[in-house]
Order: C-alpha cells, then structure tokens, then sequence
C-alpha cells in the first residue's frame, strides 16, 4: 500500500548500472562500497559496488563478474536483476559490447537498442515458474523515459549515439558462422550479442526500466572488408570506447536524481495485470522467492 501510493506521489529512482566485456567497475564514485546482496535465485555475477556520483546513489554489477570469469550462458540473470531489484534499484542501464551487422554502425559505434530478437536458448528466461505464472508485455522492451534521458547527456558530452536499433542475442559463446550473421542481417537487425536476454525480460518482470546501450566492436564475420571477430579485436576497441561509456554514466546518474512521477510507458507496472495463477492455486515457496520482485503486486 504505502508503495501504491509513493507511485502516485512520484518516487527518487536509484539507478544501477550493468557493466559488460571491459566495464567491470566505476571510477570516481563517491561513498563506494562493495557489499554482496543474497538473493532466493543464488549468486549475482559479483558483489554490488554501491556509491553516490554527484550525490546521486547509484549501483553498479560487473554482469560477468570482475575479471570476467562468467560466460554468457552461466550468468544467474535472475539473481542478477533481483540484487538490483532487492538494493532498492529503480532504472537498470546496460552496457555491452556488440558486433555490427550493417555498414553504417562501425567499431566506436553506440545504438540505444529499443529492440530484441531473442535467440538464446539455454537459459533460465522468468522469475515465474510453476504456482505463479505471469505474462508481461514485451512489445517495448525497453524505456523511452530512461533512453531520452541518456540520449540527451550523449548530445551534450558530443558522443554520438544511434537511437533505436535491433539487438540479436544468441546463446555463444562461441561467435556466429557467416551463414547466421548473413540471416540475423537479413530479418533486419543492427547489433549482435550474447547477453541483453534474458536480462531485458526479467527487469521488465522485475517492474524496472531497462535501457540498453550497446557499443559496437566490431563487424562480426559478414564484412568482406574487415576480419571476422576475435576477443583481442573486441577487448582493443572496447578500451577505446570505455572511457565514452564512463563519461556517459557519471552524466546520466546526476541527471537522474531527484523524485519522478511512474514511467509513462509503464516499466514500473508491468506486474499489474500480468499474473494470472489464481490465488490460491500459488505456490507458497514461489511466492516467498518473488518478495522482491514481485512483492509490490503480490502482498496487496
Ligand atoms: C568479449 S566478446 C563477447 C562477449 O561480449 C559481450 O558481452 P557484454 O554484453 O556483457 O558486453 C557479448 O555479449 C559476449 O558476452
Ligand atoms: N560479433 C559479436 N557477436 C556476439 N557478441 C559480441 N560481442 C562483441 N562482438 C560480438
């Protein structure tokens, strides 16, 4: 109830960052503290680097773990987003590296993705299981309030960002054949990568924001004119593009602060009108590891 009506009333977000392939930790945090968050659906990638920039609170998880010990398949990406959700984490932006399947979108490239095709298949994809089923919309899979905000800031640090683009995500971790990238650039996509699903689909269970911002590194294997990707190529042009993506959070984070009225498109409600296991045919255990997540719809 008492959070019904900080809904109405507009509530501060707390936003956490997800950092990938070369992003492992936030420099110039203020009050920056590592804590680990447990949570009912095991460990998160890493410990949870809490500060404030500016004076704004923020959260930040490597998504692979420092060091990068966790290959896309294995990330827990529901104790993941559950940490964030469970920390008091409003807003999630996602940094990746990406491989580009069209010309115009070269290394150095970043796209706000507003799109997903989810081809990962080995993959724990919902926090609701059997004795509490729902069905969230996917149709947006991302928040335009959160992408104008971070769009906005790349204008005004001079970083040129594409707005919208579709992501590919396959299951790796081994790098595409020619005959798949040919295919993925076919149906029309614009980045590929291994790990913005289920994440993307888990924050929107989990009510949050989601934006994605996705840093290409290279062409993939499809250019006839540049070689087929290797992880020295995408750990070379990420060092170049990181210090972009650094100047781009501690902008957006200050930005954020301050208290906002619910997201217009919904990010915030999507558990509203989404579950549809009868009361008492739930799952007590289920219910109890959905606290977090889900808590807000299922305690009232
Ligand atoms: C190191 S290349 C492949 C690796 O990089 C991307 O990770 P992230 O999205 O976390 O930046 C890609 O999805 C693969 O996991
Ligand atoms: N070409 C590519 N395919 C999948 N994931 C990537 N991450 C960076 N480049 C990639």
């Amino acid at each position: 109830m008492t959070q019904d009506v900080g809904q109405e009333a507009g509530i501060e977000p707390l936003i956490g960052v997800i950092g990938g392939s070369g992003l492992y930790n936030i420099d110039g945090l203020e009050d920056r503290v590592w804590r680990r968050v447990a949570t009912p659906w095991g460990e998160p990638s890493d410990e949870l680097l809490f500060g404030r920039l500016r004076g704004v609170r923020c959260v930040f998880l490597p998504r692979h773990g420092r060091g990068h010990p966790i290959p896309p398949s294995e990330l827990n990406f529901r104790a993941n987003i559950d940490a964030l959700k469970r920390s008091g984490v409003t807003d999630i932006i996602s940094l990746s590296a990406v491989g580009s399947l069209r010309d115009d979108l070269p290394p150095g490239s970043f796209v706000l993705v507003d799109q997903f095709i989810d081809r990962s298949f080995a993959r724990q994809k919902s926090f609701f299981t059997t004795g509490c089923v729902a069905h969230v919309p996917m149709a947006d899979p991302t928040c335009p309030r959160l992408g104008e905000v971070i769009l906005r800031q790349a204008e005004l640090l001079d970083i040129t960002m594409r707005k919208g683009g579709t992501y590919l995500v396959m299951e790796g971790p081994q790098f595409s054949t020619r005959a798949e990238s040919e295919l993925y650039r076919e149906w029309g996509c614009s980045v590929i990568g291994m790990t913005n699903m289920p994440e993307a689909k888990l924050a929107r269970e989990a009510e949050m924001d989601y934006a994605s911002v996705a840093m290409v590194t290279d062409f993939d294997c499809w250019h006839e004119g540049h070689d087929s990707v290797t992880v020295d190529a995408v750990v070379e042009v990420m060092q170049r593009n990181s210090e972009r993506a650094r100047n781009l959070i501690r902008a957006v984070i200050p930005a954020l602060g301050g208290v906002r009225p619910p997201c217009p498109a919904g990010c915030d409600r999507a558990l509203e009108h989404a579950i549809i296991t009868a009361p008492e045919a739930r799952d007590p255990a289920l219910l109890e590891k959905l606290d977090a997540v889900a808590g807000r719809v299922l305690k009232r």
